[in-house]
């Protein structure tokens, strides 16, 4: 009922040569039809990842957006600048925006409003830090994070939502949460989604994120919640990306 997603998240890193590179290894691997696969790269990357993923069935996904719609606000991007680059997915609250740009969550809210707004699929971030975890406090924080997007969207926005759980302490530091960590936040997320709406619940998509990779994502993604990943570092390297969509498949 749920297609997996699989989107490699760049973050600051690629190059040019790179994007050519992840272009020809998906025109040469066929990737399963039971997986959707996005690639989001930095913005000035996106003209050259459209073209380079042109023919295949790859999606194209962008870091962030400003929630204003054009103007004076120098080093920012708009939704509809994504859309002509025919951008799928933008991703919303990651924790390096949250900690290191000081979006909180109602910059967060704005965001997700405004790629709503022009058609765009937001991937709302959430994750607790470790401080947080070890005070037992991962579900408030993670659920206050849904809670305060979802709690000012209608129903048929929520719909359009996709929501990927990022514990901070595994972004980037090769610490992956366990599958049943990760399961249990998941389940989490999913269970205060049924209290919008069942439906709502059983069709959204929730990814994993933080050190996913090819020799641990087979068993994150067999999880029953977790409906595919949100990939840094190892979104960098054609044969893990391509490895892990493969797993998810
Ligand atoms: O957006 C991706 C996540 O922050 C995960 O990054 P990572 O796979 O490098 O830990």
């Amino acid at each position: 009922m749920r297609m997996p997603l699989i989107a490699g998240n760049w973050k600051m890193n690629g190059s040019l040569e790179l994007v050519e590179q992840f272009g020809r290894a998906f025109a040469e691997t066929g990737l399963p039809t039971s997986v959707e696969v996005a690639l989001i790269p930095p913005t000035p990357y996106l003209a050259a990842m459209q073209s380079a993923l042109a023919g295949t069935a790859v999606a194209l996904g962008a870091q962030t957006l400003n929630p204003e719609t054009k103007g004076a606000h120098t080093g920012e991007v708009s939704a509809e600048m994504l859309n002509e680059f025919d951008v799928r997915y933008v991703l919303v609250g990651h924790s390096e925006r949250r900690s290191m740009y000081h979006e909180d969550d109602a910059a967060v809210l704005a965001r997700a409003k405004a790629a709503l707004a022009s058609g765009l699929v937001p991937v709302l971030c959430v994750g607790e830090t470790l401080e947080q975890r070890e005070a037992g406090q991962t579900e408030a924080v993670v659920l206050g994070q849904v809670e305060a997007v979802f709690n000012a969207l209608d129903a048929e926005q929520r719909t359009r939502m996709v929501i990927a759980y990022e514990p901070v302490w595994a972004i980037g530091t090769g610490r992956t949460a366990s599958p049943s960590q990760a399961q249990a936040v998941h389940a989490a997320i999913r269970a205060r989604l049924g209290e919008y709406d069942s439906e709502l619940a059983a069709r959204l998509r929730l990814l994993y994120g933080g050190s996913m990779k090819a020799d641990n994502a087979a068993e994150l993604l067999a999880e029953s919640d977790i409906d595919g990943g949100l990939i840094g570092g190892a979104s960098l390297k054609t044969n893990d990306f391509l490895a892990i969509c493969q797993s998810a498949g």
